[in-house]
């Protein structure tokens, strides 16, 4: 028989809590035991303590696993686990570092190619991972239950049985509060990134994880609540594990794209300049990566987290690189029809069977903007005389469409450019309007915590508005000279034909 302790109780979230004394304070008012069955010969006891204010609200609860990754808290615990349960050892430790608060630091020097890391799969959570619930895993294996939902109950489960989990040091070493844009109140995701696109996507991820955890709640946690106490599987936690998740989780191409926590290699921070990924390398079998530079000892060593825009960064990692930095950067321009286009039906109808929206977003990047978004811009402006053409502009216009052919309508091309200018411009004057005003935003919070996290919210979203308004000015220019130049030829036709006609008269 296994003695299990599920621990939870009540705080405040505090956003940028600087010691862990506000922990103390919050202490369980009292305890009580489930008796959870495993099986009749393995049945595990799990003491599940709580405060009174559990019971008033779930929205209360605040996690208290995890640490404040501003500080070294649990660091040299973890390290310590890690190699009494087979890490070799490393060249790196775990340092405070200028870039990502917590990161991995050269001891040694570093050479260029050098295969850095090594974590062995033992150390790896998966969903094939074991439950110290053994029983809770076995109901949500029979539920079918995806990877991602079932490694974030996974993660929740080992947390609250604290100790008694092999995971406890590295769940101790994660962040109390991970930085994504999950934890993003629906105001302050309204007032800070009105102008940004990736609003719309941090809603649509809150959404799915709100939904995730809905469908888990009704299908299994209901039905098993001796498993599944709703003092601790609650949407606060899921939260909680989603953030852990989004910014840890990786996927291993040499293990059939394989997802995994790896306790260690999730120390190291992205930088944009670096082109080096984390992979299962095959003979060695361990999780690595090469470098590809060179570092010396004391310099932060940095992976890529991938191709990312600094948008994409912010919803999951919660930060944004200085503008300029990221050559993977990219902002989303949302392109509609109007509902008083003629063909608008037609033309909605085309979309959808290619999978398209009326708006739809396409990425712009500083050196361009992408086919679909040209051939979306066609169907937009095309009249209903073109209504044959309709099926394969939408059709290229998604990326479904495998030829990837550049549409060209030379007699639309002024009018779709001077749709996409257009639309550019009011994107550009939304994020004018906000980096005006943001300046005076919100110095009338009277609480010191809330100024805090007020204004690292604002520099967040001020530094991503930057990026992006930037990739819009360069598209501006580029459109504006294009146009410029077509009206410039047709002007040099229309002169020679006038030349002409003179000559005939
Ligand atoms: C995989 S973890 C890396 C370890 C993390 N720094 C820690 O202390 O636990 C990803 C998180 O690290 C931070 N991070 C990674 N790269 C960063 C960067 N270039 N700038 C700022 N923060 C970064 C972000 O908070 C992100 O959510």
């Amino acid at each position: 028989m296994v003695e299990a302790s599920r621990a939870f109780h009540t705080a405040p979230i505090g956003f940028i809590s600087t010691t862990s004394s506000s922990r103390l304070l919050n202490k369980p008012t009292h305890h009580h035991s489930v008796r959870l069955r495993s099986s009749r010969r393995n049945a595990i006891r799990c003491s599940i303590s709580t405060s009174d204010s559990n019971k008033l609200s779930v929205k209360q609860n605040a996690i208290t696993w995890g640490c404040e990754v501003d500080s070294l808290e649990n660091a040299s615990d973890l390290q310590k686990w890690l190699s009494d349960s087979g890490l070799p050892p490393q060249k790196m430790a775990i340092e405070k570092v200028e870039v990502g608060e917590r990161g991995l630091v050269a001891l040694t020097n570093i050479r260029k190619g050098e295969k850095l890391l090594f974590v062995p799969p033992s150390l790896f959570i998966t969903s094939d991972s074991e439950w110290t619930c053994p029983e809770a895993g076995r109901v949500l294996r029979r539920y079918s239950v995806p990877d991602w939902p079932l490694l974030a109950t996974y993660l929740i489960s080992e947390a609250s049985l604290m100790k008694s989990s092999r995971w406890s040091n590295y769940i101790s070493a994660l962040p109390r509060q991970p930085y994504s844009l999950l934890y993003w109140t629906p105001a302050e995701l309204d007032r800070y990134l009105e102008a940004s696109q990736i609003r719309e996507r941090a809603v649509e991820r809150i959404t799915n994880v709100v939904g995730t955890y809905n469908d888990l709640r009704l299908r299994i946690f209901n039905k098993h609540p001796e498993l599944f106490p709703e003092e601790i599987f609650n949407l606060e936690t899921f939260k909680w594990s989603f953030g852990i998740l989004f910014s840890r989780l990786v996927r291993l191409p040499s293990m059939n794209d394989k997802v995994a926590l790896v306790p260690w290699a999730d120390m190291l921070n992205h930088s944009c300049e670096v082109q080096t990924f984390l992979d299962y390398d095959k003979s060695s079998q361990g999780v690595v990566f090469t470098t590809d530079r060179q570092y010396q000892p004391g310099e932060q060593v940095f992976i890529s987290y991938g191709k990312k825009s600094n948008g994409e960064l912010l919803l999951s990692y919660g930060f944004v690189p200085r503008a300029g930095t990221n050559p993977n950067d990219s902002v989303e321009l949302s392109l509609s029809i109007s509902k008083s286009d003629k063909c608008y039906n037609e033309k909605l109808a085309v979309l959808r069977m290619y999978g398209l929206s009326i708006p739809q977003r396409f990425p712009v990047q500083i050196t361009g903007w992408p086919v679909e978004l040209m051939a979306y811009a066609y169907l937009a402006v095309s009249p209903p005389s073109m209504s044959n053409e309709f099926e394969k502009m939408a059709s290229s216009a998604s990326n479904k469409n495998t030829s990837k052919k550049d549409l060209q309508y030379p007699d639309l091309e002024e009018l779709a450019l001077q749709f996409i200018l257009d639309n550019c411009e009011a994107s550009i004057s939304k994020y004018s309007k906000f980096l005006q005003q943001s300046g005076s935003m919100d110095l009338d919070v009277k609480s010191p915590k809330q100024l805090n996290r007020r204004l690292f919210l604002k520099q967040l979203a001020v530094d991503l508005c930057t990026s992006e308004q930037r990739i819009l000015f360069r598209s501006q220019y580029i459109l504006r000279r294009r146009l410029r130049d077509i009206k410039s030829g047709e002007l040099k036709a229309l002169t020679i034909f006038n030349g002409f006609r003179n000559l005939f008269k």
